[in-house]
């Protein structure tokens, strides 16, 4: 799903109206009125107070659209205007004398140092405050407001965005901004809903369809991408019958010191189960014996070093090298890595101290293939690109290290994204169960994976980055959060790929979908 920036979906709409001859007007109606079904649906003309506090521009239009429907219908509303400021937009205007029309009873005017309405914890509050048209802080009154949407614990609706969020800028404070439990959004979830800074401020999203021109939605090419079921399964490529194991490709692990053999095996059984035809590990001597007991499937390389990597050469041209889980940064180790990548001709996945490596030994970036993918964790992405003062500044600065050393870099975490390009894939599966040691050396063995059968490597690390996730959710549910180890995520690999090729319902990947 495409994620529309602020200027894009101001332009989409001035689009629609034209194209579609209506007016904006007829536009908000629209909006309104699926606010309003979503509503409904839900609440079947139950008597909860409804509280809807509106801004006076067109997010407020919104609500007072849902207001005047919420009336024609019998519920019980309560509508607040927010009269922090004298401008108001004409489809607010319009709609506001339009609520005249269906009641005698007037919305409230809050000017901007009013008592705060009572607001009961089994009510509902709608927040229509501000949409993505926020373009400075905001005062204290209002964040006092919010703050009292908060302490009331009533159930928050945010209309298109949490207000006070910016879709393209940080808030500085908490209060600053409405703690929503769902939000609806109108033609495409915002960038914010994904990032750590921001994400929390609403629980759940869901996307309202409410019509944007066809050619507009489909033609404009967005720098974020929402990555679920339908933008993988394109790109998987369906086994032969005839094939055969060196169809799918070698995948090497280099990586792994004493006390860390269990990383490299981790990252290999979870190269072969992602598809690779052939895993071969190249570790120090200690590992030998280690991965050949636990890895019956695979072959095992060593170094002359008993205890860590002082040198990477071996005889076969594997189909793609994954490096750096577990290895170490001890300087013999990068003096191996440094001779390695003069010589290297596969593809790389570089994770782990590999990372930390290239991070100490900037002058090593040089030296990586074109699309090699980095998979780094918080902080090694910090090590990496240095400290950022924001997620926004922290996507410019990966952006930045991508362009100038054309890699792939997935920032992992909670909604991991893959930056390529100047452009960003969002992962939609995954859970907090992922928060355990060796998740990331899965994930890495699955992208290697991928890549030695043939994928290439940034739908590889877009596919590893989904197939990691859902196979997590999958094994979450047998094994819950607390319980889940890297292991399952291998486990349960087939049982993701099965999942995405069922063309079941249930087989939806997340409660976050669009609107049917
Ligand atoms: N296709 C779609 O998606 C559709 C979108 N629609 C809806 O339109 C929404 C965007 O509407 P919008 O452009 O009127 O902006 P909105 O967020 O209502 O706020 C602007 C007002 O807030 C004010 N203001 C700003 N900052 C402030 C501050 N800190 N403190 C106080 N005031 C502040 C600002 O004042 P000004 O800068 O003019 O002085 C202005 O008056 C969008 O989110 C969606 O809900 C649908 O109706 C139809 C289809
Ligand atoms: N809360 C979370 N929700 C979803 N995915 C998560 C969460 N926490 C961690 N992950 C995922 O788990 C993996 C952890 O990687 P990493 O920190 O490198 O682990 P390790 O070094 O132990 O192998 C990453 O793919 C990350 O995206
Ligand atoms: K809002």
């Amino acid at each position: 799903m495409k994620i529309f920036s602020k200027e894009q979906i101001y332009s989409g709409d001035k689009i629609t109206t034209e194209r579609q001859n209506i007016s904006s007007t007829d536009l908000m109606e629209r909006a309104g009125v699926k606010i309003f079904n979503w509503i409904h649906a839900r609440m079947q003309g139950a008597q909860v107070p409804i509280h809807i506090f509106c801004g006076i521009g067109n997010n407020g239009g919104d609500g007072l659209v849902l207001t005047r429907h919420l009336i024609t219908h019998g519920y019980n509303v309560h509508t607040y205007i927010i009269n922090c400021s004298d401008k108001r937009s004409k489809d607010f205007l319009i709609n506001y004398d339009r609520v005249k029309q269906v009641t005698k009873t007037w919305p409230t005017l809050l000017n901007c140092s009013d008592d705060f309405p009572e607001i009961g914890l089994e009510d509902i509050i709608v927040d229509a405050v501000f949409g993505i048209g926020l373009n400075r802080p905001i005062d204290e009154w209002l964040k006092n407001l919010f703050k009292h949407f908060r302490s009331s614990k009533a159930f928050t609706l945010s209309i298109d965005i949490p207000s006070g969020l910016y879709t393209d800028r940080p808030i500085v404070d908490e209060d600053a901004a409405v703690w929503a439990d769902f939000t609806l959004s109108f033609a495409s979830p915002k960038l914010v809903f994904f990032l750590p800074e921001t994400a929390q401020y609403t629980q759940e999203w869901m996307v309202l369809d409410i019509g944007l021109d066809s050619d507009f939605l489909s033609t404009t090419q967005t720098i974020a991408e929402l990555i679920g079921k339908f933008e993988i399964l394109p790109n998987y490529i369906p086994r032969h019958k005839f094939s055969h194991k060196g169809n799918h490709g070698l995948a090497l692990i280099v990586g792994g010191r004493y006390g860390m053999i269990g990383a490299v095996t981790l990252a290999c059984k979870a190269a072969l189960a992602a598809g690779s035809g052939l895993v071969s590990a190249y570790v120090p001597k200690c590992g030998y014996v280690p991965l050949q007991t636990s890895f019956p499937e695979g072959m095992v390389l060593t170094c002359d070093d008993e205890q860590m990597i002082t040198s990477i050469s071996f005889q076969t041209q594997p189909s793609v090298v994954g490096i750096g889980i577990g290895i170490g940064t001890h300087a013999k180790t990068v003096s191996a890595f440094r001779a390695f990548l003069e010589q290297n001709k596969s593809p790389l996945v570089v994770d782990a101290d590999g990372i930390n490596m290239l991070s100490k030994n900037k002058d090593l970036l040089k030296l990586l293939p074109t699309q090699t993918v980095l998979t780094p964790h918080p902080k090694e992405l910090e090590r990496l690109i240095g400290v950022w003062k924001n997620d926004f500044d922290k996507l410019e600065k990966v952006k930045a290290l991508s362009k100038e050393h054309n890699v792939i870099v997935v920032i992992k975490g909670a909604n991991s994204i893959t930056v390529f390009d100047g452009k960003l894939y969002i992962n939609t599966t995954g859970n907090p169960g992922l928060a355990t040691a060796g998740s990331g050396d899965v994930l890495t063995g699955i992208i290697t994976g991928l890549i030695a059968q043939g994928y290439n490597a940034l739908v590889a690390a877009i596919f590893g980055v989904y197939l990691h996730g859902l196979s997590a959710d999958i094994a979450a549910f047998k094994h819950g959060y607390e319980s889940l180890i890297a292991s399952h995520v291998i486990d349960h690999l087939g049982p993701a790929f099965l999942s995405l090729l069922k063309k079941t319902k249930e087989t939806e990947e997340s409660s976050q979908s669009k609107e049917k």
